[in-house]
């Protein structure tokens, strides 16, 4: 190499400077070389565990049981139809107190008007407050903070996001929302975590989603039904008022036999009669209540609505009227009444007194189930006033009802219901668990039996869809 390029390229290597410089930038500056000594204990730094933890297994849980609750579980549970505290506890078999923090009180303030239930629900004496002391609202990072600090608590949540970084949190149990009911997650066994399956979820879900050619071999049809087949021949006035045929023919069964299965007792016109007081007049009714109330601005003629909406029409999922049952507190009160139907009232009595027994209709709860939908299982015992019946009437498509027991052990009988069919929940079947895991479409479609096209027209399409279950009670003694 000639001496000049040699010398050059020395100068310029001397021009750069070292990478170790304290003249670079700190971050970009060359780390010194760290002796690593083989011999010296390698230590790693995680996260201090709580001393609660025996492995993951929280000691400091236990009844009563302290959850926080986030925004979109009270949310989901108002949507749900579930009073928090006593799904909380049909969930934990336990008390539970539910705490509610400020950033998720700020979330639903910030969330204005449409959110007033759930603020309501909050403000409620049974939850208690957990301040802030943090700046800003932002509730999940709060929440993730206290649970990382205290062990004693359950999240109440269906975020996924929320419940994903719980996860990585050991000895932290989730509550969230599924199948209209509130389920756990990360419970230990030793607290009696629900059992979340019991033989009436095991039927539920299987009704529910099982290949209808399967489920159709187990379920009972009123037309098989041989047991106590009680036939009565019924009053003219009544037959000629609500186009009744002449006989009425009942059944029992013998798991349920205080449960009375009515064959559909309406000729073609007499269930038409229903359809249109379901579809048109009830809905539209002043005192009436319904699921759309706040919502749709045109609750007054949902029907006419309907037709151009196909949304708007599988929106409405009921209707009370009379004694408007509370859906949060699943109480009546005395102030939250309206009319009760003339001719529902006229119907039932009279069909109560022909099967021998006082019924006082003072509540409805119309039903109304595009097809995939259900009703989870429960019990009607807002009512307080048990003595009396209640009547349950199917209209429309078919539905799958199951009828259980006392307890959700009972493993419930799978029947078909169809337009028209009545049943009547006396004695030991009123208090007892139920469901509509299904609807079912129906083979005879008897409401378009020498229909005018008038009614066709009005009707039929919403008919193809839809069932509708008018569900009478009587809620105090008279
Ligand atoms: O739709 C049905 O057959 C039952 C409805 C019901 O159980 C209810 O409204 O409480
Ligand atoms: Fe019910």
């Amino acid at each position: 190499m000639p001496n000049k390029a040699k010398k050059a390229r020395t100068v310029a290597k001397k021009k750069m400077i070292s990478l170790r410089d304290s003249r670079i930038k700190k971050e970009e500056r060359k780390k010194p070389k760290i002796k690593i000594d083989k011999l010296e204990l390698k230590v790693n730094h995680v996260p201090q565990v709580s001393s609660a933890l025996f492995f993951e297994f929280n000691s400091q849980l236990g009844p009563p049981f302290h959850v926080i609750v986030d925004t979109n579980f009270i949310n989901f549970s108002i949507k749900n139809k579930l009073d928090v505290v006593k799904s909380m506890m049909d969930c934990l078999y336990a008390k539970c107190i539910p705490y509610i923090t400020d950033c998720v009180m700020g979330e639903l303030e910030k969330l204005g008007g449409k959110y007033r239930v759930a603020l309501k629900i909050v403000k409620d004496q049974r939850f208690e407050r957990l301040p802030c002391t943090h700046k800003g609202t932002y509730a999940d990072d709060c929440i993730v903070e206290r649970i990382m600090q205290h062990k004693c608590y359950i999240v109440a949540t269906c975020d996924k996001e929320l419940r994903r970084r719980i996860r990585k949190i050991p000895g932290v149990p989730i509550m969230f929302i599924s199948h209209h009911r509130y389920n756990i997650e990360r419970m230990p066994d030793a607290y009696g975590a629900p059992k979340m399956m019991s033989a009436f979820r095991d039927s539920f879900k299987y009704y529910r989603s099982g290949k209808i050619e399967d489920l159709m071999n187990s379920v009972v049809c009123f037309e098989n039904l041989a047991w106590s087949n009680r036939d009565i021949v019924l009053p003219a006035n009544f037959v000629e008022r609500f186009s009744l045929h002449k006989v009425l023919i009942t059944f029992t069964i013998p798991e349920q036999p205080d449960l009375i299965c009515i064959k559909c007792p309406f000729k073609a016109e007499g269930i038409r009669y229903w359809i249109e007081k379901c579809l048109k007049t009830y809905p539209s009714i002043a005192e009436s209540k319904s699921n759309l109330d706040g919502q749709l601005n045109v609750r007054e003629s949902w029907w006419e609505h309907s037709k151009s909406h196909p949304d708007a029409r599988k929106k409405l999922r009921w209707v009370t009227m009379g004694y408007h049952h509370n859906w949060d507190t699943k109480e009546y009160a005395e102030d939250m009444k309206g009319e009760f139907p003339s001719e529902m009232r006229e119907f039932f009595v009279n069909l109560a007194k022909i099967l021998g027994k006082e019924f006082d209709p003072q509540a409805v709860i119309v039903n109304y189930y595009p097809f995939g939908s259900n009703l989870g299982p429960h019990r009607d015992d807002s009512e307080k006033y048990f003595n009396a019946p209640l009547f349950s009437m199917s209209i429309g498509q078919g539905a799958i009802f199951l009828i259980g027991g006392e307890t959700m052990d009972v493993k419930p009988i799978p029947m078909l219901l169809n337009c028209g069919d009545i049943l009547v929940m006396d004695g030991s079947s009123r208090l007892a668990y139920h469901a509509v895991p299904r609807i079912i479409k129906t083979e005879e479609e008897h409401w378009k039996r020498k229909a005018d096209e008038r009614w066709v027209m009005e009707y039929v399409s919403y008919l193809e869809n839809h069932r509708i279950n008018i569900n009478v009670r009587q809620v105090t003694k008279v």
